[in-house]
């Protein structure tokens, strides 16, 4: 193999294990959100139940696609919320309007997201019933 190739396949499995890495990291995030935030748990039942509605109404591809994505969002925006208010309390446990409105902004993203699920969902459930 020429120096060129080797340098090629060494950076390339750096690159898959800077992955991993990331993969990792990723995991004990949703472990952490699991273990010590309700909100995501609930929001990870709730999700078990609409994949369920989803599949019993039994809608196109598309439909399945913007309900996943919808949860995705939701679940992400969650994550994001969650690692805002732990950083927030780290940092500036002490009450601050400022601390405040930045929680109160990462619960409207939540809100938000949540919002967008739900007219998802009842756009999916009238396009079938009504
Ligand atoms: N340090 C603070 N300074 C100012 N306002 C705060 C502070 N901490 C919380 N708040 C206010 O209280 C609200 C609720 O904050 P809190 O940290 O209890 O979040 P939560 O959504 O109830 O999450 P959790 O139940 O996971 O703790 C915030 O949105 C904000 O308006």
């Amino acid at each position: 193999m020429s120096v060129h190739g080797a340098m090629q396949e060494k950076r390339l499995s750096l690159k898959n294990e800077a992955l991993l890495k990331r993969a990792g990291y990723a995991m004990a995030g949703l472990r952490t959100a699991w273990r010590s935030e309700k909100a995501f748990r609930q929001q990870m039942l709730s999700s078990i139940a609409i994949l369920a509605l989803t599949a019993a109404v039994g809608p196109g591809a598309v439909w399945w696609a913007l309900i996943v994505m919808a949860l995705c969002g939701a679940a992400a925006t969650e994550l994001m919320n969650a690692g805002l208010e732990s950083l927030c309390d780290r940092v500036h446990p002490e009450f601050h309007p400022m601390i405040g409105a930045a929680k109160d902004l990462a619960s409207a993203a939540v809100f938000t997201m949540n919002t967008g699920l739900t007219v998802v969902l009842l756009l999916m459930l009238g396009s079938r019933f009504l």
